[in-house]
């Protein structure tokens, strides 16, 4: 017989950010995660994550709602279930639950942690295997100030540490932001590769005017222009300019990435863990992707160590990552809750290899960051 789920915590943690992390709708200076532990009745545990960039001014989804969901309504259905049928579990909670994928994502990432350790497997193993071990990731440039990220993004080309760079636009009017972008382009030069981010800001006709200025400046992709539920204005887009668009807030998962290439679109997808509701619905992308010539892109929405691991996993057997990965989440936040950081090393990171993630709770640091009411 095997192991039945014994326990579920979710604990919230707040790390500040290295410096002020600017998007379209609010200014992040601390970054809050929803930290799970699964105990199982043999005693083994599990850790999954969940986080969102700006609380609701992204999403339905908050880091207090995420607790909350866990705490009242997956708990009850989870406790005393056998631990190891992921498939059924994460069915269940689908069923039961409407939305809330961010929570999901942090439950389903903790079962695999837990499968994991109790067969000696890391999650890409049982995910079918990795094809990669190093990742490559880019960093993004959001102080809003435009000297600030130039003197940023030269540093880390010197170390190696990135070599490709988003930036954060949308908040400020149009040709304010071409004029920064234009200018950090222009800096950092042709061997990196800049994009931007407009989380939505802009509408169609702006957008026609910025992606012109922006082909023109050199950038080479554009990450939702347009509000996420506008799919003709992407798809229009992408018609009108060689500057690829990158889909993210407009795209949670297969189906919604089927239908937005059956509109014509023709681009890259952002996959997330987190926006899929855990990683298996959000390799489902990768079939669909593939099969419309839709470019890959491993996403994040700023996870610490452990839900990056969990998303490093899930992109690492991906045969092709077309425009590689943000996944630096953890570089972020000012400290970390693991005892062993993620190893970040020439313009990308490595993949743990231990049992489930690879990843150990620091216990000291999580009692210091963990929210205190
Ligand atoms: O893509 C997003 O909107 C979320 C996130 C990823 C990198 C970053 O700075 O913010
Ligand atoms: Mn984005």
């Amino acid at each position: 017989m095997s192991a039945t789920i014994h326990s579920i915590e979710a604990i919230l943690v707040d790390i500040p950010t290295i410096r002020p992390h600017k998007l379209s709708m609010t200014t992040m200076g601390v970054q809050s995660m929803v930290i799970v532990r699964i105990k199982d009745s043999e005693g083994l545990e599990g850790l999954g994550e969940a986080t969102t960039i700006g609380g609701l001014s992204y999403g339905p989804e908050s880091p207090e709602s995420i607790k909350l969901t866990i705490d009242t309504y997956f708990k009850p259905q989870l406790i005393g279930q056998l631990a190891d049928n992921i498939n059924t579990l994460r069915v269940m909670l689908e069923r039961s639950t409407r939305g809330n994928r961010l929570a999901k994502s942090a439950i389903e990432t903790a079962l695999w942690d837990l499968y994991g350790k109790r067969t000696g497997r890391s999650l890409s193993a049982l995910l079918g295997g990795a094809v990669h071990s190093h990742l490559p990731v880019l960093w993004t440039l959001a102080s809003g100030d435009t000297t600030q990220d130039i003197h940023e993004a030269l540093g880390f080309i010197e170390t190696r540490r990135h070599c490709d760079f988003k930036l954060k636009i949308g908040s400020r009017a149009l040709m304010e932001d071409i004029r920064h972008v234009a200018a950090i382009k222009e800096a950092v030069g042709d061997t990196a590769s800049v994009r931007v981010d407009v989380n939505q800001a802009w509408d169609e006709s702006t957008a026609a005017k910025g992606m012109a200025e922006l082909q023109a400046a050199g950038i080479d992709l554009v990450e939702q222009p347009t509000p996420m539920a506008d799919l003709a204005s992407l798809v229009r887009l992408s018609e009108k300019f060689h500057l690829p668009i990158l889909a993210d807030e407009a795209v949670a998962n297969a189906k919604d990435l089927y239908h937005l290439a059956a509109l014509g679109f023709s681009g890259a997808v952002a996959m997330k863990i987190a926006k899929a509701g855990g990683p298996l619905r959000a390799l489902e992308q990768a079939a669909v992707a593939s099969a419309a010539g839709i470019g890959l892109y491993g996403g994040t929405l700023l996870e610490g160590t452990i839900g990056t691991t969990a998303a490093l996993h899930a992109w690492s057997t991906c045969e092709k990552l077309h425009w590689g990965t943000e996944m630096f989440g953890p570089l972020l936040m000012k400290d970390d809750i693991v005892i062993q950081p993620l190893n970040f090393h020439n313009n990308g990171v490595d993949l743990p290899t231990g049992p489930g993630l690879g990843i150990e709770i620091d216990e000291e640091k999580l009692a210091f960051y963990r929210r205190k009411d």
